[in-house]
């Protein structure tokens, strides 16, 4: 089989580097395109050390322009760029016939309104926000509409570790939709490769704290998505903390059980049993970190507590492997008409 050409958008940050290691190692992808400002001209593997000697990995960098994106072959693009700028690229690669794998938030709701609301700047390409799927496969119907997409929004990294365990619950009616509270806690790559000092070593190093309180931006996208599966609007209350680990991201959530626990555990399973990148721990069971970083799986545990009518969610899952780049492999893999375990299986 000929294999597809990409291009990835900011190949230089974190996720960006997680999806050229996933790239670089894919049966039917080929990496035709890498961007960095910074980076432009110098090769992959002299940058990036760690890919020395892997079959691509003499690729140079070039200035993100989406001409140059379009002469190198490039099919489908995946932007691994901060919000606000994504839009941009996207909306000139679309018209240049690529299609598109956005990791960032910028096409994720539904709504201009709330985008602006949490956002705090106007939508920047309201035109290609009812075209763009929200790109988690697991969900009922999504991986059709992502295989026909143009434009994938590939969901956030704390969403995508609270939606999972909570959307079957509320499509069957198990829990309260208005009682869900969660709390997620990301090691430090989550916030980019950034020069803040808050994400500095002596910062948050032997450290936890809980930030962006109480409405972190990802509430916008987890409310829109729960919404969909309760068939009301849901409020909630979300709150992140910031722990002295690289990679991780592990969410307890509970909401008041309406249901029953034996309902809880059969809808989980009728909903995920075949998914190939959700691994239920069962009942009683919490889910550890260590686990799953530098996988593609989100593994979910989950317990009741009879004392307070509460059920409890237990997620984890790499923020830049389920949570950004995994994730947007997933859709690529859909898109191009693979198998879902393409490029994944052995990582
Ligand atoms: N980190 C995570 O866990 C997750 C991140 N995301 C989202 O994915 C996107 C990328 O995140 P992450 O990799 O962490 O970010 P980083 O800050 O680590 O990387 C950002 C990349 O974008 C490039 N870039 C920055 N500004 C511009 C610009 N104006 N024009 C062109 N290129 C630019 C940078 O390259 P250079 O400066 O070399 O040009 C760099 O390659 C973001 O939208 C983020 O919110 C989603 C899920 C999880
Ligand atoms: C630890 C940390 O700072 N995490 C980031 C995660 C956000 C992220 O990745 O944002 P998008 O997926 O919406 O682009 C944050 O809280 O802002």
């Amino acid at each position: 089989m000929q294999k597809i050409k990409t291009a990835v958008v900011g190949a230089s940050g974190y996720t960006g580097m997680e999806l050229l290691r996933l790239l670089l190692m894919h049966p039917y992808a080929e990496l035709n395109c890498v961007t960095s400002r910074q980076y432009a001209g110098q090769a992959l593997d002299a940058i990036f050390p760690r890919f020395a000697q892997m079959p691509g990995s003499d690729l140079q960098f070039t200035a993100p322009d989406a001409q140059t994106i379009k002469e190198s072959g490039a099919e489908i693009a995946f932007l691994a760029l901060p919000h606000g700028v994504a839009a941009e690229y996207a909306s000139a690669l679309l018209e240049l016939g690529l299609k598109v794998i956005d990791l960032s938030a910028d096409f994720r709701l539904n709504d201009p309104a709330v985008y602006e609301e949490f956002y705090g700047t106007p939508h920047p390409a309201t035109e290609l926000l009812t075209e763009a799927v929200y790109g988690m496969p697991e969900l009922q119907g999504r991986s059709k509409e992502i295989a026909d997409a143009r434009l994938v929004a590939s969901p956030g990294c704390y969403p995508t570790s609270i939606i999972l365990p909570l959307v079957p619950l509320l499509e069957k009616g198990l829990i309260d939709p208005q009682s869900i509270v969660t709390c997620s806690m990301s090691g430090v790559s989550g916030a980019g490769k950034t020069s803040n000092t808050l994400f500095s070593y002596c910062e948050a190093n032997e450290s936890v704290r809980a930030y962006s309180v109480p409405k972190h931006r990802h509430l916008s996208e987890i409310e829109q998505e729960l919404s969909i599966a309760a068939g009301e609007k849901v409020t909630m209350s979300f709150t992140p903390h910031l722990v002295p680990a690289h990679n991780g991201i592990c969410t307890t959530t509970s909401a008041m059980l309406k249901g029953s626990p034996s309902e809880v555990t059969q809808a989980l399973h009728e909903a995920y049993n075949s998914q190939t990148f959700v691994r239920l721990l069962g009942k009683g069971n919490a889910a550890d970190t260590k686990n799953v970083t530098r996988t593609n799986f989100i593994d979910i545990g989950w317990a009741v507590d009879e004392r307070t009518g509460r059920v409890l969610l237990f997620s984890s899952e790499d923020n830049l492997g389920k949570g950004a780049a995994g994730q947007a492999i997933q859709s690529f893999n859909l898109i191009a008409g693979l198998a879902p375990q393409s490029g994944l299986q052995n990582v």
